[in-house]
């Protein structure tokens, strides 16, 4: 049985060959295939003793034919036309009870209309989001899963089996129709970006406005993840500070250009949240600073042209446990965007997201896993509705860290380091404590530029005006 398989995998890249490898881990037998032939058989030589259970193909026609139907056919591909084309690919080769699962980072707008277009077909599509990287992929990943009841019923088995577990506990779960999925996984993207973003900040502040060397950024990373803090980015901060360059010997750190790739999923959250109208700042500050980061020319010539920033910090006036607070309260604002974020989308989409099992299967195996989502995972079973800066333990951890959000974020800025994540989750913490924006000025300018109207806060009939429109000119 175990040459006889109904699952396949296309894409033995980073993350396929890892989920290949651990789906036959797990006990399933798996047909792989990819593009390149030579990346098929330097995977088949690392699969060890799992080999037996792995089917390589050369063709597509071989691969498919290697599945004993119904089939279920994973693409671990980049996202886009490639998915498309492996889809159309497909199409000719699979029959009735077939199923494809786009397990890349779609964008869920794709996978709404692959969904929709594979209506007619006789094989079946779905989308899956599924983060760790490859030693997630590996050893467990967390898995949202977008489709229908019977696609979780006939994949939720093999997807909770190849998961990370938390207290026993799988990390993966359905997150509703279509494109819910990846969705569910592209605000995970958004979050991680934002999360990333801030670290980073506090490593600017200790490097440049403390004087820290790497050593001491490390030893600061790894005191915080003993703490609040405690989660797989901060672990990975402390070990990236550590570690050192072969070449230069120097801190490995210091020799890596300070230029941020991405690949579009913190991009897509922002635009997302935009059409839904709802705001993630600290989101949307860390794709910005990635964006910025990109044009070094830019900001060699504003050195120049205007001084060269920044500047160090006044003896005394941080330190890491202040720091530390900063970014506790960054972080409980950055997921209270999120979460809102999935929120409105759930609403908007009629998915009903199951908003305390996405906190429960991010707990491992992601990313983003920290501690933290622990308590996020029973504050949202317990208010769901509910702002998680309105839940405990956040509101009480909140009133704890906000001053120190506050010094960071003016000390910073003072001595002109940058840290937009940080100063952007203050400015929506004060505005979801100002009962009072200045948003009144917004509705007058619009009614005298363009007869928007207004409300009056006393509730009488204003139509318009007064403005005297004469004055315009
Ligand atoms: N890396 C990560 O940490 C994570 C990645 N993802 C997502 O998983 C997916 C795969 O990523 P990853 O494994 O990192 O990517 P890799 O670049 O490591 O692998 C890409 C795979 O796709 C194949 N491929 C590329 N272009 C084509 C094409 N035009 N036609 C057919 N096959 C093609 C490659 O085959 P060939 O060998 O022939 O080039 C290779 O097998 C992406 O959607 C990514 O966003 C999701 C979570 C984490
Ligand atoms: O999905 C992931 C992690 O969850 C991938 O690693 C993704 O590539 C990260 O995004 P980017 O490359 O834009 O930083």
């Amino acid at each position: 049985m175990e040459n006889a398989p109904h699952l396949g995998l296309i894409g033995l890249g980073t993350m396929g060959a890892a989920l290949a490898l651990n789906i036959a881990e797990k006990g399933n037998a798996i047909a792989v295939f990819n593009r390149t032939g030579s990346v098929t058989d330097a995977f088949m030589a690392s699969a060890g003793a799992l080999a037996g259970r792995l089917t390589p193909a050369r063709t597509l026609e071989e691969f498919v034919a290697a599945i004993t139907p119904p089939r279920s056919i994973i693409l671990m591909v980049p996202a886009g036309p490639v998915v498309d084309d492996q889809i159309a690919r497909l199409r000719p080769l699979l029959g009735p009870g077939d199923l494809v699962i786009d397990a890349g980072n779609a964008n869920y707008t794709d996978t709404e209309r692959r969904v929709r277009d594979c209506a007619g077909e006789a094989f079946d599509f779905m989308g899956i989001g599924v983060s760790g990287g490859e030693d997630g992929a590996r050893h467990g990943p967390s898995i949202m899963a977008g489709g229908d009841a019977a696609h979780w019923q006939r994949m939720g088995p093999l997807l909770e089996a190849i998961s990370a577990k938390y207290n026993d506990e799988p990390c993966a779960a359905l997150m509703g129709p279509g494109g819910a999925g990846h969705f569910v996984k592209m605000v995970h993207n958004g979050i991680e970006y934002a999360d990333m973003q801030m670290i980073a900040e506090t490593y600017s502040v200790m490097r440049d406005g403390m004087g820290f060397a790497a050593d001491a950024v490390a030893d600061t990373f790894e005191a915080w993840n003993r703490g609040p803090l405690a989660s797989y980015l901060i672990e990975i901060s402390g070990k990236v500070a550590r570690a050192a360059d072969p070449i230069t010997g120097g801190p490995m750190l210091d020799v890596i250009l300070d230029k941020a790739g991405q690949k579009g999923t913190g991009r897509w959250t922002v635009i997302e949240a935009q059409h839904l109208a709802v705001a993630i700042p600290v989101i949307e500050a860390a794709v910005g600073a990635r964006n910025l980061s990109a044009r070094l020319d830019d900001r060699q010539k504003g050195a120049r042209v205007f001084g060269a920033m920044p500047q160090s910090l006044p003896t005394g006036s941080l330190d890491t446990a202040t720091l530390e607070q900063a970014l506790i309260a960054g972080k409980i604002l950055c997921y209270a965007q999120g979460f809102e974020m999935l929120a409105r989308a759930s609403a908007q989409f009629s998915w009903d997201l199951p908003m305390p099992a996405i906190a429960r299967i991010w707990r491992n195996g992601c990313i983003i896993r920290s501690e933290m989502l622990n308590d996020m995972a029973r504050a949202l079973a317990e208010a769901p509705g509910e702002n998680l800066i309105f839940a405990s333990p956040f509101t009480a951890m909140l009133r704890e860290s906000a001053a120190a959000l506050r010094k960071t974020v003016t000390t910073a800025t003072a001595a002109g380091i940058a840290v937009p994540a940080l100063a952007a989750g203050l400015s929506w913490f004060d505005t979801m404590r100002t009962p009072r924006t200045p948003a009144n000025m917004i509705q007058a300018q619009r009614d005298f530029f363009g007869a928007h109207g207004y409300e009056r806060i006393d509730g009488k009939d204003a139509p318009h005006g007064p403005w005297g429109h004469a004055a315009a000119h």
